[in-house]
């Protein structure tokens, strides 16, 4: 079995601490992801799973056993770096053994784990290539063979795909998800990339200064993020935020009072405590529709416009100054300086108490909701 548990994770470099008790659970076979801005923590935590890193406090387990003093070589696991890592001087063929070598195994078996990840990866007649001539790409799948010949129980992954070109990005990106499918391994893996987050993840781990934010299915931290950190982070362009001061709570529904004054009734369930606060409304760019009515309407100046053919993003100044984003059809023909009014349903809204945590929403429409 490779599943993970990680039971209040610590780590302090001297005086400094990076990660302050981290829990995160991990089913076997699963595919998890962390994000989180820079310097937040996660290459630290993942270096950590991998033994680069001495732990400063808590359990690491995998398989039910706490390895935190067991040697890199001796958790079972097998890392993929972002600069690939590969020896210049040795072939492909070579680069992929060499682990296998040096473990002393059996030649005609190392053989054919080679041969089995190489025809895996598409590596096949490029065996005899040295890695400088290979493309990013195919360098990152020799990495990728390296790690794979090892038959690991856990895969890590930082930034794999980082130094790919756009359209590479995607083709290994989708070679990774299709090789998750063959091996069914579990893999941890990091990024700054929103899609490879979203569409890889079985789970997403977001994290927010050494602690976890939140952990959950993509759908699940788009459509109903725990705190505004999570709202920002998740969904690219990131949600719009605005000021607003609840003025009634009545049950299943919460009135607030909206910048330029007008008031929207949304379906929030909100203590009575809290009327008379000011808190943060959220509301996503592709929820905010051109030319409509709705129970969050807003009007401003198109200041920016950015032309993407499948949709049309509009950077809006409303007159009380706040900037929104809407997404507009491909074929929006907007222009910078014309007026644009639109509006959401309050069923898309968001609302953030004052520390940031999210009220709970009452009959979320589903087309607003992680339920299938
Ligand atoms: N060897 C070290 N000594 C001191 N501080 C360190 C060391 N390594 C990392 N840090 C600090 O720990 C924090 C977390 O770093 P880490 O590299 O894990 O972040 P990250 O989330 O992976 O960032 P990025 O997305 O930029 O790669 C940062 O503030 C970093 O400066």
């Amino acid at each position: 079995m490779a599943d993970l548990k990680l039971d209040q994770i610590r780590k302090s470099y001297g005086a400094v601490d990076v990660l302050h008790g981290i829990d995160l659970d991990v089913k076997d076979g699963e595919f998890v992801v962390f994000v989180g801005p820079s310097g937040c923590g996660k290459s630290t935590l993942l270096r950590i799973i991998a033994g680069l890193e001495d732990i400063s406090g808590g359990d690491l387990m995998i398989g039910g056993d706490v390895v935190n003093n067991k040697t890199p070589k001796d958790r079972g696991i097998a890392m993929v770096f972002q600069s690939y890592a590969l020896y210049p001087h040795m072939t492909v063929y070579k680069n992929m053994a060499f682990g296998l070598k040096l473990a002393k195994t059996d030649k005609a078996a190392l053989d054919e784990r080679v041969r089995a990840a190489a025809s895996i990866l598409q590596l096949d007649k490029l065996l005899d290539r040295r890695p400088s001539e290979l493309s990013g790409g195919q360098r990152q799948r020799v990495a990728i063979g390296r790690a794979i010949v090892r038959q690991p129980k856990v895969f890590l992954f930082d930034e794999p795909l980082s130094n790919l070109d756009a359209a590479l990005r995607v083709q290994t990106r989708i070679e990774i998800a299709k090789l998750h499918q063959k091996l069914k391994s579990t893999i941890i893996y990091v990024t700054h990339d929103q899609i490879e987050a979203m569409t890889l993840a079985d789970k997403i781990v977001v994290m927010n200064a050494g602690q976890v934010e939140q952990v959950g299915s993509p759908m699940t931290l788009y459509h109903h993020p725990k705190t505004r950190f999570v709202a920002g982070f998740i969904g690219s362009p990131s949600m719009n935020f605005t000021r607003v001061k609840i003025t009634a709570s009545a049950g299943e529904t919460v009135t607030v009072a909206m910048p330029g004054g007008a008031t929207a009734t949304l379906p929030f369930s909100v203590p009575v405590g809290d009327v008379g606060k000011e808190v943060e409304l959220g509301i996503r760019p592709e929820h905010l529709e051109l030319d409509r009515a709705g129970d969050l309407p807003v009007n401003g100046e198109v200041e920016v416009v950015e032309k993407l053919g499948d949709s049309t993003y509009l950077y809006v100044r409303l007159e009380n100054g706040d900037r929104v984003t809407l997404r507009a059809p491909g074929h929006s023909r907007v222009k910078i300086g014309e007026v644009v009014s639109a509006a959401a349903d309050g069923g898309a809204a968001h609302l953030f108490d004052e520390n940031g945590k999210a009220y709970h929403k009452v009959n979320c429409p589903a087309e607003y909701s992680a339920e299938e």
